[in-house]
């Protein structure tokens, strides 16, 4: 999210990709520079080298790439054959993370490429491996005499950033005694994409809507993420984390915080992290015995899904999925109810939820306003005050729908709910980039606004700990809500929700 209107190309750039033979890479990190590349985004000079113990040659590693460019780069290798222009500047060096003594390979590369390029240069080291391998690689790193460089040195850093408070905040120990905050790029995908920036233009670039947007006006908020996918061949890394370790804790409480946060004086990444850490530190801490009243867990069981057709597709229970165990307590589907304790927002809950093989794959925040004070039209009339609020679709539709009442034409004081809508794809022509362009661009730049800061991170595991510890301490596996695959997750999802006198939005 560059500060200007229009971006300018970063400065020379060596990208290190950790994981360069990992499906992060494949489907998402390559196409997104591939796509920055034919934009020109890129820098003038850039290189990109991929580092993984399989063996590749540059060559063999190239045409890897390309099968993920044809199958999910927005943009394919047309017939022009841009991958020609683009892959010569895509290398590999095969190592191992873990062995000390190869880290010369990554240092005479530096030098090699300053030579050739005539000066320092950017260089980003990408951890796109499994988190446990994260605080070796750092200390590895942290030997090549260059690296604590402030101005031209990033580590980038996937999620899940720890596995609770204490291993987070080990992480982050580990990583700020290796290099200074500015030069940890903490990533959470939620936040390149374009709807989701586009909360802070629809909040602060307008007046509209901020009289209303406190909890005067608002009854509640709701942000769901929901998912018609299950696993996709990644059990053995869901089995430790779930539904509120993999979605909550990061991409939905950082939804919640570009809602809920106080506007900022300026675009400056602290700036917006403040204000943003601000919402954190206001959320309502969960007591132990307060957990079953505001959170609510559940587990896909057997059962059939459309396939898209007419056909439906028997799905396994997740406790038969490859690398489940049998009797698992994981959650794939959470959802829970946040108060934020501040000024603004005192009294109005927001729900939060998210779950895997849901009834369909649909990411929306629901701002919905109070009854109007006091009805005059008959009662008929007034029963749908609920009509009256603000959708906005984050994905995969990508729109803004205002929910309003009309009278229905005719001899009649009848009200209908009708919408305004605000839709990317026909107020826009230009593509939208996918979120780790935006975010590897960001990197390249030296703009830190989208990611998240160390004080985030541990503001918001201590949000979900206690959920997490009051779950971990429920360990009969029939106590588990099962829901049925396409549905919109367990019963007590509802419950949790209409016992408040609320729904949820299902659309
Ligand atoms: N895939 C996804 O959609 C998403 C992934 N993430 C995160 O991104 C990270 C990577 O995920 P993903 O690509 O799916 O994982 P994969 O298992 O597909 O890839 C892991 C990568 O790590 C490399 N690796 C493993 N051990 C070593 C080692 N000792 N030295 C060097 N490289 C090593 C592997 O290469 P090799 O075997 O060749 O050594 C491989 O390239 C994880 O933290 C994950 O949580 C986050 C969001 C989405
Ligand atoms: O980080 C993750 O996000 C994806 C969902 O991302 P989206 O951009 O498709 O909404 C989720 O499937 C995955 O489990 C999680 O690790």
């Amino acid at each position: 999210m560059t500060s200007s209107v229009t971006p300018t190309r970063p400065p020379a750039t060596l990208l290190f990709i950790f994981g360069g033979s990992g499906d992060l890479n494949f489907r998402k990190l390559t196409p997104a520079l591939y796509n920055l590349f034919l934009d020109g985004y890129m820098p003038e000079q850039f290189e990109v080298v991929g580092i993984g113990r399989t063996a590749y040659t540059d060559d063999s590693y190239r045409e890897r790439l390309l099968e993920g460019i044809d199958e999910f780069s927005r943009r394919k290798n047309g017939p022009e054959n841009q991958w020609a222009t683009f892959s010569p500047r895509v290398g590999y060096l095969q190592m191992d993370g873990g062995d000390a003594a190869a880290y010369h390979l990554i240092g005479d590369r530096v030098k090699a490429r300053e030579a050739d390029w005539g000066g320092p240069a950017n260089i980003i080291f990408y951890m796109s491996v499994a988190p446990q391998l994260v605080p070796g690689i750092a200390t590895n790193l942290s030997q090549l005499d260059f690296c604590g460089d402030k101005s031209r040195v990033r580590i980038v850093v996937e999620k899940p950033f720890g596995h609770d408070l204490q291993s987070a905040r080990e992480l982050n120990a580990l990583l700020l005694s290796h290099f200074a905050e500015e030069q940890i790029y903490r990533i959470d995908h939620y936040l390149g994409k374009e709807t989701v920036q586009n909360l802070l233009a629809l909040r602060f670039a307008n007046t509209l809507f901020e009289p209303l947007w406190n909890h005067n006006y608002v009854e509640y908020v709701q942000l769901t993420a929901a998912e018609t996918v299950g696993l996709e061949g990644r059990g053995g890394y869901y089995e430790q984390s779930g539904a509120l370790r993999d979605m909550i804790q990061n991409h939905l409480l950082q939804l919640l915080c570009m809602v809920a946060m106080e506007p900022p004086t300026s675009f400056e990444a602290d700036e917006i992290r403040n204000k943003k850490v601000d919402v954190l530190h206001a959320i309502r801490r969960i007591a132990p015995d307060q957990v079953d009243q505001v959170a609510v867990r559940g587990q896909y069981g057997a059962g059939e899904k459309d396939g898209g057709s007419a056909s439906r597709k028997p799905t396994p229970a997740y406790r038969d999925e490859e690398g489940v165990k049998p009797d698992s307590m994981t959650e794939t589907f959470a959802a829970v109810t946040f108060f934020c304790d501040n000024w603004r927002w005192e009294g109005t809950p927001f729900y939060v939820r998210t779950g895997k093989h849901l009834a369909e794959k649909s990411s929306v925040i629901t701002v919905q306003f109070r009854p109007a004070p006091h009805y005059a039209f008959p009662g008929a009339a007034a029963k749908s005050w609920q009509h009256n609020c603000l959708i906005i679709s984050i994905q995969p539709d990508m729109n803004i729908r205002l929910r309003f009442q009309a009278k229905r034409p005719g001899q009649t004081l009848a009200l209908d709910p009708v919408e305004m809508e605000f839709n990317y794809n026909t107020s826009f022509t230009e593509q939208q980039p996918e979120a780790y362009e935006t975010l590897l661009l960001d990197v390249m730049a030296g703009d830190a606004t989208l990611f998240m800061r160390a004080d985030q991170v541990d503001e918001a595991w201590q949000i979900v700990m206690p959920i997490l510890d009051q779950w971990a301490a429920q360990t009969d596996p029939a106590s588990m809500p099962i829901y049925e695959p396409g549905s919109w997750g367990p019963d007590q999802s509802t419950e949790m929700i209409e016992k408040n006198g609320f729904n949820w939005m299902n659309e």
